[in-house]
């Protein structure tokens, strides 16, 4: 009896140290992808700065830190599936960005000098430097207020000027994508498919309707449950 017990306890303590030793590394991933993520969005600001204070014009601007945004705005699909926020909030917060990056920005050269691209790669290079910041303070139990103030104020601002960049952006392809017919497929083709990309931009457009104040108002909640510690109780997926 005493040494089925005794069993009991040490099983019950390898379990522990288990489930100890496995949130220990989560944390320890968690924080060096989001001390990577912030030391890649500041990459970002500073080529940004760089190249606006070497060449005083935003042409071409897009070009030179096309690389890096690719990379780090789609890494951030890995984020969809690790933290314990809503993948549907996360999912499409993450989606829209990288449908931005790759399939409007990327694939349609002749928008990328467009004013609206410099002013949604501002609005996202600012929020993310603060978002991941705050993660990485809040995981190392070290967070600055100004850095918890910053993350769940500035999206107040920052969120709408964001889809009015995008929108911008999104509105600024059409001519171009309704001309060349790209991205579409015309009938009759072998695959008997048609699609048409010039009002697949437009479906995305009117999707910000009903999406953006979802997650506007996400956050608006988070803000309250961490600035002001309300209680929120949220819908599971
Ligand atoms: C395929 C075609 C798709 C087309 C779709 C078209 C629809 C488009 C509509 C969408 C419009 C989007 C526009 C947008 O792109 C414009 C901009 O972004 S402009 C810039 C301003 N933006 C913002 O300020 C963004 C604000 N949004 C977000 O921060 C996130 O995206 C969001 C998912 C909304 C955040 O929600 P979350 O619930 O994660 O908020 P919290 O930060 O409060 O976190 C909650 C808890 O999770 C922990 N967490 C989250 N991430 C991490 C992480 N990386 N590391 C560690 N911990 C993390 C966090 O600490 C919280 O924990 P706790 O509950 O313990 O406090």
């Amino acid at each position: 009896m005493a040494s089925s017990e005794e069993d009991g306890t040490v099983e019950e303590k390898e379990n522990n140290n288990k489930k100890r030793t496995k949130s220990a590394l989560a944390t320890a991933w968690l924080t060096f992808y989001n001390i990577a993520m912030t030391a890649g969005w500041l990459v970002l600001a500073m080529a940004m700065m760089r190249f606006y204070i070497q060449k005083g014009t935003h042409k071409g601007l897009y070009r030179s830190i096309a690389r890096t945004l690719k990379f780090f705005q789609t890494f951030a699909l890995v984020e969809v599936r690790i933290v314990r926020t809503s993948v549907i909030v996360t999912g499409v917060q993450v989606c829209s960005r990288i449908f931005m990056v790759w399939f409007v920005t990327n694939g349609i050269r002749q928008i990328q000098n467009e004013e609206s691209v410099i002013l949604f790669l501002v609005v996202w290079t600012v929020t993310e430097i603060t978002r991941y910041s705050y993660y990485t303070f809040n995981l190392l139990n070290h967070l600055p207020y100004f850095i918890k103030w910053a993350r769940y104020n500035l999206f107040i601002v920052l969120y709408p000027l964001g889809v009015v960049g995008e929108l911008l952006t999104i509105y600024a392809a059409l001519p171009f994508v309704r001309r060349t017919g790209m991205y579409s497929m015309r009938l009759p083709n072998k695959y008997n498919v048609s699609f048409d990309y010039y009002y697949c931009l437009i479906i995305v457009m009117l999707s910000y309707i009903p999406l953006f104040p979802q997650l506007y108002f996400h956050m608006l909640r988070q803000r309250r449950r961490v600035l002001h510690g309300e209680v929120i109780v949220e819908k599971d997926d």
